[in-house]
Parts: structure tokens; C-alpha cells; sequence
């Protein structure tokens, strides 16, 4: 706590504060007498130099940039990254790997005190899934959505950050691992070489102000490889440039130049396309992309949801297996089962599996990697939660057991009152947004659910990213 008012502090532009805490994306802040003051990259109980006069502010929260640690934390560690400071792509790559494991503990207990409405006192202990071993310094990523800029002669590819305009260069970040920088780096490459550079979406927001014509642009470029000479790159194009954008991208210009060198460096096994909004162009190479993921053979298509890590999700996935403790006899139910992963894995223990996603293309995805992988006791139901689970419970189908792994938002009491219906008693959440699970996990609880299990998955190591694992059981 610091006794200063928000206009105290921003009129002095540079002060000495101690840290008090985390927020929610893992800058640490001090509670000011009226306000917060949030800096990125510092630990609770270090003084700290911070600029505020150059922060932005969000209500009564200012964001100050960190100058100089005037006393470090013992749990500060060398971030083992030359941009760490501008970056900020790694949240917590200046903490020990023990500090790290103790802040994705804290988020899934804060969230359940005040979303679930369980006490932490009351709360089953909370235990932690990483890869084991781990270690500052580790990479894990396996994917990266790079952002392009152009200025006069010459372009930008990288991640935009908050602390400088420049983007920051990803072909040597220390989060991804080998094979996706070396595909970065081919893919920088090619863009060095042209004569002549596409357009980034600044220049077709310009050229439309102005009424003039627009090229087509691009916005970004995703690049995903999990093994060296293996994965895809998709150029991503503004959607202001017109309907027939794709189309002009890819047989004439700048975009057409670009992958047209694209196809003559990348490895054969590397899928390259050109996409704009849901439309793509598939241009060469591999459409499914074949992921070592849990021990199984799981191909993605470039519209699926897929995996950013392999050994810390493969270390979700075993722990997932154990708490759900399926037997030969249950029928499960696997809830936002995107490419099919888990309903194969428990396809293997149970009597039958069905899968239930809202993408009709990973519901397509996760019907051949079922086939691939000899599950034959899993089916897979395109649709909404609600309306799928409706489905199923008039069709009068009866499961035993159940996951459930959203995106970010919660399913809501509607769509979660279907799972008593259809007889689930053994459930195990999945919240890559640890707020909207505990939001579900209190309905549940309301619905006569008992949460006797949680846990903190650390998913994206080195992020303020924590995966919910909680599992609740019905009597
Ligand atoms: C985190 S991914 C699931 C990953 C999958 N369980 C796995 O282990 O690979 C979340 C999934 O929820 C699906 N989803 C998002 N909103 C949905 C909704 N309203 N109804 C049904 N599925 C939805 C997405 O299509 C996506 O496949």
C-alpha cells in the first residue's frame, strides 16, 4: 500500500514504490490511496523504479514502465531472454520456475474463493501439472501468430508489445522451440527478399481514408511446426481489401511473389496458405499437420484448435486420465473435444465415447483421428453446448462420466443443467480461463456438484496463463 493519490504519482513521473502484489496477467502492482499502479516484470515486496509518465491508463489503474530494481525479490531469476524487458510475451520469464508454480496455485484458489464461492480454508488442496522436469530457460511453444508492419523500404515481423512501437523479432524468441523458429526465421527470410513488399493493413487503412485503391495486405503470418521440417505457415490478409482479395493476393503482386518464394524455401512438409477472414487458399504442401500429442496420431487441419505446447499439455492429459478414473463400463462424454484428443484417449478405457464441438471442421478433424487411432467407440456430435447437450438428453442418451474444455467463456447454468440429465456423476473441467470455470464450477455447485478435486496446469510456461483443473463429482 502506498499512501500517494493516482495524481501525486503521475505528476512526479518517476517513482520509488514496493510491489505489493499480482494482477491478473502477472504484473505486479501497488495499491495506491485511490487507484493501482501496475508495472510488468517486477515480484511482490520489490522496490522498484518506475516511469509514469509515459503509462497508460485504464480507469483508476495506470500501467508505469519498470527503470531499475532497487531491491530485488529472492525469486527473481536472470529471464534468459535479451528482449524480456520490451517483450513482456512471457509474463513471468523473470521469476524461478518454484514462484511461478506458487502464482498459478494462488490464481486457482483467488477464483474459486470469488467466483465458485468456495474459501480458500475450504478448498481441496490444490496441486500443480507441469512437464516435469522443467526449467527457466525451457521452450515450449510450438505455434506463433506474427504480426507484420511495413514501413518505406522495409518490413517488420513480430509481436506487438506495450512498452515499445518497434515489433519484437520472434525468429530467436527463447519461448518457441527449434523447429517453429527455424520456420520463422525461413519465413523472415522470404520476406527480405522481395523487390518489392506487400502492404501491411495500415497502409490499406490509409489508402481507403483516402478513397484510392487498395492492394491486398497482410496482417499476419501463423507459423506452427512441432518437428523440424514439418508444419504450416498461413498468410493472413487485411479483410478491408474486398471480397475478391484472396483470389488477387495470391495470382498477382507482391503477396503472389512472396509465396510464390515461400514455396521454393519451405520443406516439403510444410503447408503453406493464404487466408482472409474463414476463406483460405491452400497452396502447397500438407493440409493436415501430423502433432505428436499424448501418444497418439493426431493430424489438425489450419481451421482447428490445436495445441501451443506438447509436454505440458501432454502432462494435462495424464492428469486428466487419473482424475477421471474411467472404467470399462462408463460411457463418457467429452465436451469442446475440438480435434478429438481426449475422446480417444478415454475411448481406449471406456465402452463409448461422444465428442461434442461447435467447429464442424474439428468435428471432421476429430472423426479421422478417431479412425487413425482405432477408437471406434467414439462418435462425434457437431453443435452449441446447449443445443447439443439437449440433443443427446432427448435422444435419451446416458453418459457416466465427463470433461468439459471451453475456450475462454463460460457454458452457463443452462447448457451445465443437461449433464445431470444425462447422468453424469464424474466430472473434470478443463478452464483455460480460470475465472469463467470457477463461474461454471459455483453453478454446478448450486446444481448439488461437489468440487473434491483442483489443480493449476502449467500449460504456456513462463505466462501468466494458468489452465483450471477442477473435478466435481455428483452423488
Ligand atoms: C480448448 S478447445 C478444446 C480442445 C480439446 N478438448 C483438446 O484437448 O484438443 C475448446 C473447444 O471448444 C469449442 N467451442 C467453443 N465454443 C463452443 C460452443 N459454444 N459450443 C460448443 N463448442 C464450443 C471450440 O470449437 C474448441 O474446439
Amino acid at each position: 500500500m502506498d499512501e500517494r493519490t493516482l495524481e501525486q504519482i503521475i505528476a512526479q513521473g518517476t517513482v520509488d514504490v514496493v510491489i505489493d502484489d499480482y494482477g491478473f496477467t502477472g504484473e505486479g502492482y501497488v495499491r495506491l490511496a485511490d487507484g493501482w499502479l501496475s508495472v510488468h516484470g517486477t515480484l511482490p515486496g520489490e522496490k522498484v523504479r518506475v516511469r509514469v509518465d509515459v503509462g497508460e491508463e485504464h480507469g483508476r489503474r495506470i500501467f508505469g514502465i519498470l527503470e531499475q530494481v532497487l531491491d530485488a525479490s529472492p525469486e527473481r531469476r536472470d529471464p534468459l531472454c535479451a528482449r524480456d524487458a520490451v517483450c513482456r510475451g512471457c509474463q513471468l520469464r523473470h521469476v524461478t520456475v518454484n514462484e511461478e508454480l506458487g502464482y498459478h496455485v494462488r490464481t486457482v484458489r483467488e477464483v474459486i474463493e470469488k467466483f465458485a464461492g468456495v474459501p480458500e480454508d475450504e478448498q481441496p488442496h490444490c496441486e500443480i501439472i507441469t512437464p516435469q522436469p522443467i526449467a527457466r530457460g525451457d521452450a515450449f511453444r510450438i505455434r506463433s501468430a506474427l504480426t507484420y508492419r511495413r514501413t518505406d523500404d522495409t518490413c517488420e515481423l513480430g509481436l506487438n508489445t506495450p512498452v515499445q512501437e518497434a515489433l519484437v523479432p520472434m525468429f530467436d524468441c527463447p519461448a518457441l522451440t527449434t523447429p517453429v523458429r527455424r520456420l520463422v526465421a525461413t519465413v523472415r527470410e522470404a520476406f527480405m527478399e522481395l523487390d518489392e513488399l506487400p502492404w501491411d493493413e495500415a497502409m490499406a487503412l490509409r489508402a481507403r481514408d483516402e478513397g484510392a485503391e487498395i492492394a491486398p495486405a497482410i496482417r499476419t503470418v501463423s507459423v506452427a511446426s512441432p518437428v523440424i521440417g514439418r508444419g504450416f505457415v498461413d498468410v493472413r490478409l487485411s479483410e478491408i481489401a474486398g471480397e475478391d482479395v484472396l483470389e488477387r493476393a495470391i495470382t498477382e503482386g507482391p503477396v503472389a511473389a512472396l509465396v510464390a518464394r515461400l514455396e521454393e524455401m519451405l520443406p516439403d512438409e510444410v503447408g503453406l496458405a493464404v487466408s482472409v477472414g474463414e476463406r483460405r487458399a491452400h497452396l502447397s504442401g500438407p493440409e493436415r499437420l501430423l502433432l505428436p500429442i499424448a501418444g497418439l496420431k493426431i493430424e489438425v487441419g489450419y481451421e482447428d484448435w490445436f495445441p501451443a505446447t506438447i509436454a505440458p499439455s501432454d502432462a494435462l492429459y495424464d492428469a486428466l486420465l487419473e482424475l477421471l478414473d474411467l472404467r470399462e463400463d462408463d460411457a463418457f462424454l467429452d465436451v469442446g473435444t475440438g480435434i478429438g484428443t481426449i475422446a480417444i484417449l478415454a475411448a481406449k478405457r471406456v465402452e463409448r465415447v461422444v465428442g461434442v464441438d461447435i467447429n464442424r471442421s474439428s468435428v471432421s478433424t476429430a472423426e479421422l483421428n478417431a479412425v487413425a487411432n482405432e477408437a471406434t467407440n467414439a462418435e462425434f456430435v457437431v453443435g452449441g453446448w446447449e443445443n447439443a447437450l439437449r440433443k443427446l438428453t432427448l435422444d435419451g442418451q446416458r453418459f457416466t462420466a465427463a470433461s468439459i474444455n471451453p475456450m475462454r467463456e463460460p457454458l452457463g447454468k443452462r447448457a451445465l443443467t443437461y449433464l445431470k440429465a444425462l447422468g453424469v456423476r464424474r466430472l473434470v473441467y478443463l478452464g483455460p480461463s480460470p475465472a469463467s470455470a470457477a463461474k461454471d464450477i459455483g453453478e454446478l455447485r448450486q446444481m448439488g456438484w461437489k468440487l473434491d478435486h483442483l489443480a493449476a496446469a502449467n500449460i504456456h510456461p513462463a505466462t501468466y496463463h494458468t489452465m483450471l483443473v477442477a473435478r466435481l463429482t455428483l452423488d
